[in-house]
């Protein structure tokens, strides 16, 4: 059985929210001074390294990944998109100013008008049209994942939304400059416009949701840390499933042909 996720001291009780100070030698200084969301992401270190790993990504960086998974990832990717933006709209229903409503607005946008440009790629390397791709229900793996946000998301504070979010753009961002460096792909490179666009572009986003979480997080008592810091490994643990769901084609043991009848 899973154990519980316990954090040290420094994490429920350090000064969330200060400065990250690079040149502080002493770890234990380090540790007492860290950022909570750098904190998160140590916590999460094991999980980031699988994903790296992952045979999806490890196609991105290779180009071998079949026209099959391609398209599952991005039917399965759309709708994923589609409750984040939903999520983001029960965040903005929980602020109290206007800065991060902006914030939280800006990244709607950003999902309706720029993140198709990665699907496009994965569309047009599987030789299919991006339209034909919508509407189709979960799979497992993505319908935990999308439950998982929007249970947080009714039930939690906006502290828990950006914990579950988080990793959303924070995993992307840092498979992008990975497989950036790694590669270093030519325009020829069928995911070249998919690595610049994550490599590119998502830190922006991360830095500014990192920097609310770490502002908001730090005047909470620790127990409610210890539930962020749950919600965010979840998510994290439901990056990589969504990887390996696209991988393996996954789908639920008997899918039920009526059911998209009926929806359609
Ligand atoms: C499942 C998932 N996670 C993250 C991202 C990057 N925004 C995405 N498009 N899809």
């Amino acid at each position: 059985m899973a154990k519980p996720l316990h954090f040290g001291a420094a994490f429920l009780y350090g000064r969330a929210g200060a400065p990250c100070l690079d040149f502080i030698e002493n770890e234990a200084e380090v540790l007492s001074m860290a950022c909570f969301t750098e904190e998160l992401r140590r916590t999460a270190d094991p999980i980031f390294t699988a994903i790296f790993a992952h045979p999806f990504v490890r196609g991105i960086a290779e180009g071998t990944l079949a026209k099959e998974q391609l398209i599952h990832y991005v039917k399965q990717d759309f709708e994923y998109l589609n409750a984040f933006i939903r999520v983001y709209g029960i965040a903005i229903s929980k602020c109290e100013h206007r800065d991060a409503m902006a914030l939280f607005n800006e990244q709607i946008s950003f999902i309706l008008d720029s993140e198709t440009h990665p699907h496009q790629n994965f569309c047009d390397v599987a030789g299919v049209t991006y339209e034909e791709l919508q509407g189709f229900s979960l799979a497992p793996s993505a319908n935990h994942y999308v439950n998982h946000m929007l249970t947080v998301a009714h039930e939690g504070t906006r502290e828990d939304i950006v914990a579950a979010l988080l990793p959303c753009p924070w995993t992307y961002t840092e498979i992008g400059r990975r497989l950036l460096e790694e590669v270093k792909p030519e325009p020829s490179h069928p995911f070249y416009e998919w690595m610049h666009f994550y490599g590119d572009r998502e830190s922006g986003i991360t830095m500014q949701l990192r920097r609310l979480l770490d502002e908001w997080a730090e005047p909470l008592p620790a127990a409610h840390k210890q539930r962020l810091a749950e919600h965010f490994v979840t998510s994290c643990q439901l990056e990589y499933m969504f990887w390996d769901m696209a991988y393996k084609l996954e789908d639920w043991p008997a899918p039920v042909t009526e059911a998209e009848a009926v929806r359609a």
